[in-house]
Formats: C-alpha cells, sequence, structure tokens
C-alpha cells in the first residue's frame, strides 16, 4: 500500500528552486509527523508529488497514517493507492476488475485517469477500455460521466498501475517552516485560535503568547487549546508557549487609567510587551484575532492607535471576516468547544469603552504607569517549549490525583477525540467507560453525578491531565487522572 501525495497547487506554480525548497520541507515534515503514529512508513520525495510507502497493510494504521496527512499543511490531497505493475492495457483492465467488480454493482461509474511515461495508448484510451470493460463485465448501472455513483481511479505512472483505494482532502497551505516565525497572542476564544491556526496552515511556526489575566483555570484552558493546535496541525516543529502574569499591569489599569481608554490600553500594553517577546526570539510579527467590528471598541481608529505603540508588524488575520464564518473554522480545527467553555477573563471591561481613541490622550493616560511595570511583567513570564507542556502537568498533578488501577465504581471517561478514540477503542471489563472529548468536558462535566469519581483518560495523558487540573480549579473534588 502507498499514499500518493499531492502537493498544494501554490507550491506547484512556483520557481523550480523554491518549488524544490518546499517540497523536501514537506517530506521532512510528513517523515517527523509519521514516525510518531508508526515508524515503518517510508517517505520519498519525486518532483510532482511524496510517495508514502507502508509495508505492512493494516487498515487502522493506514487510516491513523491518513487522519494525520490531513493536517498537515502544504498539501492538496493524498491518495490511498494499491501498487502493482502492468503490461498492457488490457491488463489494466484486468486488474481494476478485480478490484472493482464487487464495489461496484449497481452503482454508476465512470473512470478516470492519469498517466505519466511513455505508452502506446493515452488516458482517454485507457478510460474507454477499462470504463466499457467494466460496463460489460460487472453488474454495475452503467457508464455516467457526470455525478456518478463512484469513480474509479486510475494513475498510471511508467509501468506502474496505482489503483485508487481511497482520496483524503489536504489541508492546503504551505509545508511548516518555509514562512518565517509569528508570535500568536492567544486567549483561548474563538478568535485567537483561528488566527493561530491561519498562520501554521500558511507555513509559519506559530509560538504562542498569553496574557494571564484570570489565574490558573485561564492559562490551563489556553494551554489545552495551543497543546491541541500544535498537536494537530503543527507537530513537525517545535514552538514556545510564553505566559505572561499581567495581573499588576491589570491592578494599576483599575487604579489609575481612565474607565473609557482602559481596552485599549491594555491592548496597547500586551502589544509592547509581546513586541519585545518577540524580538528576544528574532520573531518580526505578532498575530491577534482581532476583527473589524467584532466589538464595538474595534475599530479602525482603535486598531490604528493601537498599533502606534510598537514598530512589530501586527497580523490580523481575522480583520474582515464574519464571526460565523470564524466559529465555522474553529468547529473545523476543533477549538470551539474550548472556546464555549473559557469564560471571559477581562475584568478590564469598560462601561463605556471609547470607539474613538486619541493617541495623545492615550499616551497622557499611560504616564501614569508605574516605571519598568513591563520589564518587570516579563522577567515573571514563563517561556516553556509546547512539549513541555505535558511534563509540566505532570509536576502540577499532585499523586493522589493520578492513579494506575480503578477501584469499585469509579467511572472512566476517554477525553479523546473522536477519531482517535474509534481507531483504538478504550475496553475496560466491568468497568463504566463515557466518551466525552476534553473539548466538551468542560460543559458538560457539571450534569454528571457528583457522587461518583470519574478518571480522565487520553493516550499520552496530556489532555487527561489538564482537563484534571482544570476541573479541579473549577472545584471539583471527584476528578483524577487514569494513567494505566
Ligand atoms: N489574555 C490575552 N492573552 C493573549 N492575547 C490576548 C488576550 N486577550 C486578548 N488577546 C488578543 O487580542 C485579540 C482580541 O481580544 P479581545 O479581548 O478583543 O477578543 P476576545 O474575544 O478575547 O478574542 P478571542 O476570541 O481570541 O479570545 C485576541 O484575539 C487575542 O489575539
Amino acid at each position: 500500500m502507498k499514499f500518493i501525495v499531492k502537493l498544494f497547487p501554490e507550491i506547484m506554480m512556483k520557481s523550480k528552486p523554491v518549488r524544490m525548497r518546499f517540497t523536501k520541507m514537506l517530506e521532512t515534515n510528513i517523515r517527523n509527523v509519521l514516525k510518531n503514529v508508526d515508524e515503518s512508513a517510508k517517505v520519498q520525495r519525486q518532483w510532482d508529488k511524496i510517495m508514502i510507502m507502508v509495508p505492512d497493510y493494516r487498515s487502522d494504521l493506514m487510516e491513523a497514517f491518513g487522519a494525520r496527512l490531513a493536517c498537515i499543511p502544504g498539501i492538496a490531497h493524498i491518495l490511498q493507492v494499491n501498487v502493482s505493475t502492468f503490461e498492457s492495457i488490457d491488463d489494466i483492465y484486468q486488474q481494476t476488475l478485480v478490484a472493482y467488480k464487487e464495489q461496484l454493482a449497481g452503482k454508476t461509474f465512470c473512470v478516470r485517469v492519469k498517466r505519466v511515461g511513455k505508452h502506446d495508448f493515452n488516458s482517454i484510451e485507457v478510460e474507454r477500455y477499462v470504463g466499457g470493460g467494466l460496463n460489460q463485465f460487472t453488474d454495475a448501472a452503467g457508464v455516467k460521466l457526470k455525478n456518478p455513483d463512484m469513480t474509479v481511479n486510475l494513475e498510471i505512472d511508467q509501468d506502474q498501475l496505482y489503483l485508487v483505494d481511497k482520496r483524503i482532502q489536504g489541508l492546503g497551505g504551505f509545508p511548516m517552516a518555509t514562512q518565517e516565525d509569528v508570535l500568536s497572542l492567544i486567549s483561548g476564544g474563538f478568535d485567537s485560535g483561528v488566527s493561530s491556526y491561519q498562520f501554521i496552515k500558511r507555513g509559519s511556526r506559530t509560538h504562542y503568547c498569553f496574557f494571564n489575566l484570570g489565574g490558573d483555570q485561564h492559562e490551563i484552558g489556553v494551554k489545552q487549546v495551543a497543546y491541541h493546535l500544535w498537536k494537530k496541525y503543527g507537530e513537525s516543529h517545535k514552538v514556545k508557549f510564553i505566559s505572561v502574569p499581567f495581573d499588576p499591569v491589570v491592578q494599576e489599569l483599575l487604579e489609575r487609567v481612565e474607565n473609557g481608554q482602559m481596552g485599549v490600553i491594555l491592548k496597547r500594553m500586551m502589544m509592547r510587551t509581546a513586541a519585545k517577546i518577540a524580538e528576544r526570539m528574532g520573531i518580526q510579527a505578532l498575530v491577534t484575532g482581532e476583527a473589524m467590528g467584532q466589538v464595538s471598541s474595534q475599530t479602525l481608529t482603535n486598531l490604528n492607535v493601537i498599533d502606534r505603540c510598537t514598530e512589530q508588524l501586527i497580523l490580523r488575520p481575522l480583520i474582515a471576516m464574519d464571526k460565523q464564518d470564524i466559529i465555522d473554522i474553529s468547529r473545523k480545527i476543533g477549538t470551539e468547544d474550548f472556546a464555549k467553555s473559557i469564560p471571559e477573563y477581562c475584568g478590564v471591561i469598560s462601561q463605556k469603552p471609547t470607539v474613538k481613541a486619541v493617541l495623545s490622550k492615550i499616551e497622557h493616560e499611560e504616564e501614569k504607569f508605574s516605571e519598568g511595570l513591563i520589564d518587570k511583567v516579563l522577567a515573571d513570564s514563563k517561556i516553556i517549549s509546547i512539549k513541555d507542556i505535558a511534563t509540566e502537568m505532570d509536576l502540577q498533578i499532585t499523586e493522589t490525583a493520578s492513579v494506575d488501577a480503578i477501584s469499585q465504581g469509579e467511572i472512566v471517561i476517554d477525553v479523546r477525540a473522536p477519531d482517535e478514540e474509534e481507531l483504538a477503542p478504550l475496553k475496560l471489563d466491568g468497568i463504566e467507560v463515557k466518551k466525552v472529548p476534553f473539548y466538551k468536558l468542560a460543559t458538560q462535566f457539571g450534569d454528571f453525578d457528583k457522587e461518583k469519581t470519574y478518571l480522565l483518560y487520553c493516550e499520552r495523558g496530556v489532555m487527561s491531565k489538564l482537563q484534571t487540573l482544570y476541573l479541579q480549579e473549577q472545584g471539583y473534588t471527584n476528578v483524577k487522572v487514569y494513567r494505566p
């Protein structure tokens, strides 16, 4: 079995050296991601595609590889194929007949062929020959060129025949790290998850910067979103998660600054701080989830005043997007339920926020901050590799909150995402197992029987620990991590 990875068309249009560079990068990225599933896949770059050879056919393994490939930036689509050699056009037909005979029964179909190499037939001739034969010698309901029930896809490459088993839609975009790094300001809501994802998809290593205004619970929630995005779409490259304790800024803001100006000033303080972090990391751009008019204070005037606080480039990929479209993307990428369960933490909500901030007035207000405030919060900030969120969780979860055996009456909650859970279902004899994906748990946990103890399970023990901490922060004492 093989996968044929087709490059995203924007890569195909690039000059030869750029295309080579992008393809090499994609090859390495695919290797890095697939080795975390299984070491057996062999990845090999060609001029217009990347081939992945899987020596042992195991449907669960193919599924798992396919699912990961669908989330790697830079891929247009992936074909899962059976590979063989052929001798003649009739041989192609005979092989196709064996592979498709049963599936075609009662269905309309058409044959589509792509061909590379020198042959004494062209693609259309193969389509006609194979299509005619299948029509005559199977129980198919006939050939239909437009909207058939089934398309028989064949690829012919020199003397090799690829019978396409499955076509998997790719993510599009550019291979990770072909573009420069960005620092994404993430607050856990719908917007900043989507804006981060858009940069990952476009090929930027996306580091995360979080300003903690709401305590541990907020931070754990945001870490989950960032870890999820990285693990799913950007795992081929390491990135950093920076957490900045912003309560000293909020405190001075509340005590010293005029109410209507607080929102714009808070954002400027965030941008200034983020710009310093980015500078230290050699990063040239900040990313935010701001969208024009989404809240009344997100006016162009205010955004302009926010931009004046730093030389750093501030990118706002959602600026002209509708909220519903943003929510639709967040559902697709698995951050919607996180966003729903993360409460608004910003205590700096003005009753009447200004919609027309005046730079001189804002600068005058900012003089009221104590000297060196930003340097102070910077000194207290924590930079961790996103991979280490897993280890950090180990330190935070006390031994009593993590168990390797299940006691009578305890309920296990499998918090893995549905696709992961379906690939390797958790079966525990005589134990009740609930399936609640980690991103839905915070909203559903309150409905569960409070008298019972719940053990959270996931494969790597990261999401289960983050969720346990999150729920414990919310006051639940009947929740532990299950690490068998
Ligand atoms: N606490 C924070 N830490 C890091 N970035 C933040 C924080 N609060 C806001 N931001 C950044 O500013 C943007 C706009 O924030 P705003 O508070 O106006 O909207 P929001 O509803 O919190 O956004 P989101 O839906 O992304 O959570 C966010 O998308 C994010 O990029």
